[in-house]
């Protein structure tokens, strides 16, 4: 339960609409047994005053025929309204709730994130948070609707009838308590497996679709949708043992609801024979205790589901929870100085705590509108050394410096601007190239745009119109060396100092390879290029190459000073 508290906060912000919706739920449900009730006496008093022409000419037919006819439009325009704000109050907490949810996963950065699958952070974004709107529509405004209702309901047959109030009051306790704790902890369990089981047969369809042409290349499709149907037949099984409890549950409310309305019966007759009541004051009482029912009604099938609520609420509070890899300041602590200059001293980095070092301590200066290539094995650092300057993660030991500050001292706004990113997997999004490009650059002219495809080679693969070249999801109508130079075209459009970019040619044939190396290049006077690469025979064309290995810089020269040196181990990657 206490896993819902910050949910309850945040319906609290909206309120007008919460206590709005509370108040029409009220008036509605008690509109409705109004209209019942009353009918109940109408139709008895106007039967007895049938009786005698005398008793028929004295009633009064039409104030109570206005109340039925009230009832009847409050309960039906009420039920529209209370629908309206009900539903708006839940959909603004709902919308609410995928923002701040978006915003906590942003803090959290890739260093948490990896901890969590794609797919179940996905679900977690839209099925979790969708099981939220059971607290506030189906917990909280019929549980206080219906205690407001029963004690109204009761107070007033007791006016006609205390034992049929203290019947009614039983009847109540065990329909509107008892039935919904016992469907809770019915329901306990398999509401919880039921969200998880969601979860996981989304993650595994998501897996089998993304990686159906693997998965057809290794004849592993048939395990995987066999798999997933023995999830689906899990979920399905709990399906049907939740039905069943809902099933149980209003049958027994139903006769809980018969049962009180055969002893109010008995009750209200011997009151009518004692002459302690009018007979038509019976039938008032009947369809009053009946209709009191429609108040709990709702609550068995609300509690059994509670867990699965409560379940969302503790996956969402996980995530939410969980500390952020990477704290920056709100404001710059100090503003960018020497802009493109990079300082590490002694760093030591590891991804997590038990994980061997990926950087250990690694030293490393890069003067602005230096060109640098920094090669090694793989397994070397070179990535994570992209990762701590972009501060994806944080050194455990040792200073990162950018621009002449540490890199902790600036907002993620200003450290954004200091650089252009170009990491590995790159990541497209489906539109055309213009809309791609954009996102570097939301005013760059099309003409900026073709002069930064012309850089990558770009500008006359993709028809007569290559800004308009729709590319698919995730880049998929575009051969995937396409797909990193149009990467690399966003990140040279970023109007930023530094560029960073990790195998920028990577799937690139020679001939290209060397005319996008130069077109970058060219481009980046006076910007710090900082680039990883396996491949060499580009290395002439920059300032300084860096050898990494093992998480540590063990050459830094010029390419002449290097290839000079015969047992370098950059003249032993030319060899190779
Ligand atoms: N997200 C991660 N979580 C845990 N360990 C990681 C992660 N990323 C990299 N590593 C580990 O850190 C070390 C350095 O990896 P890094 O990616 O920096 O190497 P690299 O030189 O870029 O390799 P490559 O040339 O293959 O891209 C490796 O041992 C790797 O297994």
């Amino acid at each position: 339960m206490k896993a819902l508290l910050p949910f309850v906060r945040m319906l609290l912000a909206h309120r007008g609409w919460v206590f709005a919706g509370m108040l029409l739920s009220l008036l509605t449900l008690l509109a409705a047994i109004g209209l019942l009730t009353l009918s109940g006496w109408f139709i008895s008093a106007s039967a007895l005053a049938g009786v005698s022409v005398l008793s028929a000419r004295q009633f009064n037919y039409f104030t109570p025929g206005a109340g039925v006819r009230g009832f009847a439009i409050a309960r039906t325009v009420g039920r529209y309204f209370e629908r309206v704000t009900t539903h708006e109050a839940t959909f603004r907490m709902l919308a609410e709730l995928r923002s701040w949810f978006y915003r906590r996963l942003e803090v959290l950065g890739p260093a948490r994130l990896q901890a969590f699958r794609s797919a179940d952070l996905l679900n977690r974004l839209v099925a979790d948070i969708n099981a939220l709107d059971n607290l506030y529509l189906r917990v909280l405004v019929p549980t206080l609707v219906a205690l407001a209702v029963s004690i109204l309901v009761v107070l007033f047959i007791a006016r006609y009838s205390p034992a049929i109030a203290l019947l009614t009051t039983v009847a109540l306790l065990l329909a509107g308590v008892l039935l919904p704790m016992l469907a809770q902890y019915a329901g306990r369990r398999l509401g919880r497996l039921q969200l998880l089981l969601l979860s996981r047969l989304r993650v595994r369809l998501l897996a089998l679709v993304q990686g159906q042409a693997d998965l057809h290349i290794y004849g592993g499709v048939d395990t995987s949708i066999q798999e997933a149907q023995a999830v689906e037949r899990q979920l399905q099984r709990t399906q049907l043992r939740m039905a069943l409890i809902s099933g149980l549950t209003t049958a027994v409310l139903t006769i809980i609801a018969g049962v009180a309305g055969v002893g109010a019966l008995v009750l209200g007759t011997e009151l009518v024979l004692s002459d302690v009541i009018a007979p038509a004051h019976l039938a008032m009482l009947l369809f009053c205790v009946l209709a009191v029912f429609e108040a709990v009604a709702p609550l068995p099938l609300a509690y059994q589901y509670l867990s699965k609520t409560i379940t969302a609420a503790e996956r969402l509070n996980e995530v939410s929870g969980a500390s952020a890899g990477v704290c920056y300041p709100d404001a710059d602590l100090e503003v960018p100085v020497i802009p493109g200059q990079i300082m590490l001293r002694d760093v030591c980095m590891r991804y997590t705590e038990h994980a061997p070092l990926a950087l250990d301590q690694l030293s490393l200066s890069v003067a602005p509108g230096e060109h640098v290539l920094v090669l090694g094995h793989t397994g070397s650092g070179k990535s994570s050394l992209i990762n701590l300057l972009a501060r994806f993660y944080d050194p455990e030991a040792g200073a990162v410096e950018l621009s002449g500050c540490p890199v902790r001292s600036y907002s993620e706004t200003t450290l954004r601007a200091q650089m252009s990113v170009l990491s590995q997997p790159v990541q497209l999004f489906a539109g055309s190239v213009a809309d791609n490009l954009s996102l570097a650059l939301p005013d760059a002219s099309p003409s900026e745009l073709l002069e930064v495809l012309r850089r990558v080679c770009l500008d006359q693969v993709l028809g007569d119109n290559p800004l308009e070249y729709q590319i698919g999801e995730s880049g998929s109508r575009l051969s995937g060396g396409q797909r990193k130079r149009l990467a690399l075209a966003r990140a040279l459009l970023k109007p930023s100092p530094l560029l960073v970019l990790d195998e920028p040619t990577e799937g690139l044939d020679a001939v290209t390879e060397a005319a996008v190396i130069k077109g970058v290049l060219d481009s980046c006077q006076g910007r710090t290029v900082l680039m990883i690469s396996h491949h060499l025979q580009m290395a002439n064309h920059f300032d300084r190459i860096i050898v990494l290995d093992r998480g540590c810089v063990i050459e830094a020269g010029t390419p002449v000073e290097l290839a000079e040196r015969p047992d370098s181990r950059y003249n032993q990657l030319r060899a190779l």
